[in-house]
């Protein structure tokens, strides 16, 4: 499955621990990250990212092109709801094509945890369907 990760600065490290808990099931995956996200996951969990822009310079947009092309499975984007943000309109984006494509999406570790459990367990059949039907 193709799983983007994707982080507000202020939850980079949530994410990072999240990662490092999951790292044995995140390796089994194709994992996909804005900029910044994607480095510190690289370097601070070890695990193959493919690296796209920071979030603010387009990243969002390339993750959200992967989702309008049906080639992502799952979404864990880990946004700081306290926080303004300047590319606010591309997270919208984001989060909006998740729902047109019904893409499996969690915006915090409570969620991310029972998603990431679900897809280890043979939860997510569904994007399994579409996946096929690609093939
Ligand atoms: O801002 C982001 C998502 O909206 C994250 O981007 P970076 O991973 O490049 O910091």
């Amino acid at each position: 499955m193709k799983i983007a990760l994707i982080a507000h600065d202020r939850k980079k490290d949530s994410l990072v621990e999240f990662a490092i808990a999951y790292k044995n099931i995140l390796q089994q995956h194709k994992l996909f990250a804005t900029g910044t996200t994607g480095q510190r996951i690289q370097d601070e969990v070890g695990l193959n990212v493919t690296r796209f822009r920071s979030g603010p310079l387009g990243g969002d947009q390339q993750i959200g092109s992967m989702i309008a092309n049906n080639d992502m499975d799952m979404v864990f984007f880990f946004r700081d709801p306290l926080t303004a943000q300047p590319h606010e309109p591309d997270v919208t984006a984001l989060v909006r094509l998740c729902d047109v494509y019904h893409i499996p999406l969690a915006t915090n570790m409570g969620t991310a945890e029972i998603l990431l459990k679900g897809l280890q367990e043979g939860f997510v059949d569904w994007r399994l369907i579409q996946e096929r039907r690609k093939e």
